[in-house]
């Protein structure tokens, strides 16, 4: 029989036996330390046999630009959010995926990563790898990381229609960004945490000092069968999967500015005072690519509702500046956060 083109697993017989590749599921809310956590893996050379699909939400995407240059083999789900509209093109990609590492026309990864974006429910993900026959004859999933962002308050994330799905899907969680909380933050945390996913592992992480045994949250869940997880994380596992989704990106919307000009630094500053102010927590993600004039290369720009995180400069960069707002409101909402940013971007006040 074949499945997909290729001959099933199952024909063979006991010799033919072939080992499905490994899958692990980043999730975690915008925002929340996935692609750091995912760089610093990768940069650390540990994983160095890894294939990484990422999504974004949003029209331009920041992350695999990060990510390309840890010299993996990194490719980018686009047009939408994965767990909606191209679950389709998610398990499109594992196919090519699987028949380029098959014909040797990429190095021979034992491990495939998919960073969803922050908004994804990562059931409607880990449904698709199973539906799909040769998906599923060739890959299996071996765990759904969840991060968890300690800076965000612990009631408006399990609020949150994502936040509780990314949560109760996880086997393991790691409360990222520490080192700007306290102790009690931390310990509030966690108790939230295991009252969510009880049987989920925790672990605490910073990315000023990730551990040296980074590659172990990547590995698999020794003898953890989809079923089993799902009954354990049964908090909110029940929820019903058509009033996740249609409560879930409906009152999101994004802004794309596109940059073709080098920017003031200080007005692009107060810019994102000006839009933290406005938006508050409401202001989901900032991210986005900028030349500022008189600096020689590309920054990084990145926000989390109003906390602005220090510009990165990034050396191999040659596309125009973008920058792309992720808000919790409506059309409204998004054509002010484009008017205000390119007027002060394009140096207009
Ligand atoms: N101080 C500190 N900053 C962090 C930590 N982890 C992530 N950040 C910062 O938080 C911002 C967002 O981190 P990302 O890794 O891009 O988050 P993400 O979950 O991939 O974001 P999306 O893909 O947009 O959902 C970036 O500016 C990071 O530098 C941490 O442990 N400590």
């Amino acid at each position: 029989m074949e499945v997909g083109g290729f001959p099933s697993l199952s024909d063979g017989g006991a010799g033919m036996a072939v080992k499905r590749i490994p899958v692990i599921v980043l999730t975690g809310f915008l925002g929340s330390g996935k692609t750091t956590l995912l760089r610093a893996l990768l940069e650390s050379g540990s994983v160095a046999d890894t294939a990484v699909l990422v999504n974004e939400y949003g029209a331009v995407g920041l992350d695999h630009t990060l990510m390309w240059r840890a010299g993996e083999v990194v490719q980018v789900v686009e047009n939408g959010c994965i767990c909606c509209s191209v679950s389709d093109d998610l398990i499109a990609m594992l196919v090519e995926l699987f028949e380029l590492r098959l014909y040797r026309k990429v190095p021979k990864f034992q491990r495939v990563v998919i960073e969803t974006t922050g908004l994804a429910d990562p059931r409607s993900i880990m449904q698709a790898l199973r539906a799909h026959p040769l998906v599923n004859e060739r890959f299996r999933l071996a765990a759904v990381l969840c991060t968890v962002d300690a800076t965000a308050s612990a009631a408006s994330v399990l609020r949150a229609p994502e936040g509780t799905p990314q949560i109760a899907a996880a086997d393991r969680i790691l409360l990222t960004k520490t080192d700007l909380v306290d102790r009690d933050c931390i310990d509030a945390w966690s108790a939230a945490l295991s009252r969510a996913n009880p049987a989920a592992e925790l672990s605490c992480i910073r990315a000023d000092a990730f551990p040296a045994g980074l590659a172990g949250f990547f590995e698999e869940i020794p003898g953890a069968s989809l079923g089993q997880r799902c009954r354990e994380n049964a908090v909110a596992w029940s929820l019903p999967r058509s009033l996740a989704r249609s409560a879930r990106h409906s009152e999101v919307c994004t802004a794309t500015i596109h940059l073709p000009q080098s920017v003031d630094e200080m007005a692009l500053y107060q810019a994102l005072d000006e839009l933290t102010a406005r938006f508050e927590d409401r202001l989901l993600r900032l991210k986005g690519i900028v030349r500022l004039s008189g600096k020689p290369q590309p920054s990084v720009v990145q926000a989390v509702r109003s906390q602005i995180f220090p510009l990165e400069s990034i050396a191999d960069f040659d596309g125009p500046g973008f920058l792309v707002v992720i808000l919790r409101g409506n059309v409204d909402d998004a054509e002010w956060a484009t008017a205000l940013l390119t007027r002060c971007c394009s140096g207009l006040r």
